[in-house]
């Protein structure tokens, strides 16, 4: 069998006492969207943070594309295509939608257009920011100032911006948060039609969206993994639904 895309070992951070990720294992498929669910304070965010490099682990190892990356920092795994999802909080309010896409365009491609003239530079730079954008659904609103977009909107520019960055692997946690119901659909279609192009590590509550999206599901309660596996499998865990008892529209999803 060929190597899993993404294969964490063993990873375990505490906070003091708290133990927030432990002993965490999980193998994600290249071409898969893996959705990684659990309650509240199950230790998701924290998760995502350590596979991004935003958080150094106290033990065990990520291995990106066959090379161990635990040491390496954020940056250094953005520019392999290990890359997070912008929050939205990163986008430039004051910038145009094309000029945030544009600078991304422009931090990852570094020196790489030094051999053309800056005018040259500027409209290769706007061509692939544009069809980033045009990927996301937001061809048209590229003048539009970041700040004025709406927040599904912003949520859609956040993902052209992390396109921009090529990625082979993206992170995105609860990029549904905050949006309605015809924002979230759409969102949801987007990472759709994304699927084929990019692996995706998934943290959403939206039990919907997950069971919709996933190939594949983890959930972790209290920073273990207590189940993994199709979607059909994780609905069907007891344990699952043992951790979920009480959150009825999270019981509901599971049918
Ligand atoms: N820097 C920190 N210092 C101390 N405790 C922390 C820190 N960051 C997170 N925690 C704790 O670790 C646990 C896991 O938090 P985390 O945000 O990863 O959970 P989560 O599953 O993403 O939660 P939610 O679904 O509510 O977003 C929580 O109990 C949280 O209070």
């Amino acid at each position: 069998m060929s190597q899993p895309l993404l294969r964490v070992e063993g990873l375990s951070k505490a906070y003091g006492a708290l133990k927030v990720t432990q002993n965490v294992s999980l193998d994600v498929d290249e071409g898969q969207l893996h959705a990684i669910i659990g309650p509240n304070g199950a230790g998701k965010t924290t998760l995502i943070a350590q596979l991004s490099g935003q958080l150094r682990p106290d033990s065990g190892t990520v291995v990106y594309a066959g090379e161990d990356v635990t040491r390496l920092d954020m940056a250094s795994r953005v520019q392999k295509g290990l890359a997070r999802s912008f929050q939205i909080t990163t986008l430039l309010a004051g910038f145009t939608a094309l000029e945030n896409v544009a600078l991304a365009v422009q931090a990852r491609a570094g020196s790489s257009f030094r051999f053309f003239r800056p005018a040259a530079t500027e409209q290769a730079l706007n061509d692939e920011a544009m069809q980033y954008l045009a990927d996301v659904g937001l061809a048209g609103r590229e003048g539009r100032v970041a700040g004025s977009l709406s927040h599904g909107e912003k949520r859609q520019l956040e993902m052209a911006v992390a396109l921009a960055t090529q990625p082979r692997l993206l992170l995105l946690d609860e990029p549904l948060a905050g949006t309605g119901h015809e924002e979230a659909a759409q969102l949801i279609a987007l990472f759709d039609t994304l699927k084929s192009r990019v692996t995706m590590v998934l943290i959403e509550h939206d039990m919907n969206a997950v069971f919709a999206l996933a190939d594949r599901v983890s959930v972790l309660v209290y920073g273990q993994i207590v189940a993994s596996g199709t979607p059909a499998e994780v609905r069907a865990d007891a344990k699952v639904r043992a951790a979920y008892l009480g959150e009825e529209e999270v019981s509901d999803a599971l049918g």
